[in-house]
């Protein structure tokens, strides 16, 4: 697994000390607010469990599958739920929690959904952002690093399925996916 990667970007205690941050952040922008903090399955599972550890404010949490690449490196363009929310988010003060936004497609469909349902307030925290591959206007309020225009995999991230375990963020080999 280690073999297919090209180069590390950031390293697991790199990461940590950032999702410190952005957590010290938002338990103060949060506090009195009683969040529901979403989690977008599968690549931020493991981005969701490290950075609520460091909102220390009462909140709740909820999970949504949605997924767009499957097998490629590409954005298919169609968003689709697989799992949706177990509570309804009227009135709610919503953060979305994502790994990456990389075309927007999933994000700006997400808080489309989410207003529509009458969100109090919809934020989005991601930890990695790669505005290069933008197709859709969208700037997250929280964000912890932002990216080159590469395939990016581990903690959390995949590709078809695969290296989401790795403990850090790191680029693909090419010649692994063409
Ligand atoms: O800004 P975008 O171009 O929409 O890309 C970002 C989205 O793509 C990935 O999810 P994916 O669809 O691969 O599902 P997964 O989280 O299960 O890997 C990632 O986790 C984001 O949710
Ligand atoms: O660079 C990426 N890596 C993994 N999944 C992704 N989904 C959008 N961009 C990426
Ligand atoms: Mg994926």
């Amino acid at each position: 697994m280690l073999n297919d990667i090209e180069k590390v970007l950031y390293s697991e205690e790199d990461i940590r000390q950032k999702v410190k941050e952005l957590g010290e952040q938002l338990t103060k922008d949060f506090a009195g607010r009683n969040p529901l903090v979403i989690c977008i399955l599968k690549g931020a599972f493991i981005f969701m469990s490290d950075l609520v550890k460091e909102i220390k404010i009462p909140l709740e949490i909820d999970f949504m599958a949605v997924s767009s690449y499957g097998q490629s490196t590409k954005s298919s363009g169609v968003v689709k739920i697989i799992k949706d929310l177990d509570v309804s988010v009227e009135g709610r003060n919503v953060l979305i929690v994502e790994d990456i936004i990389d075309s927007g497609l999933t994000l700006s469909y997400l808080i489309d959904v989410l207003e529509h349902r009458n969100a109090a307030s919809v934020t989005v925290a991601t930890l990695f952002d790669k505005p290069a591959r933008r197709a859709v206007e969208l700037q997250p309020h929280y964000k912890g690093y932002t990216l080159p225009d590469e395939f990016v995999v581990g903690y959390g991230l995949d590709y078809a399925e695969k290296y989401r375990n790795l403990p850090f963020i790191g680029v693909l080999k090419p010649e692994v996916y063409s």
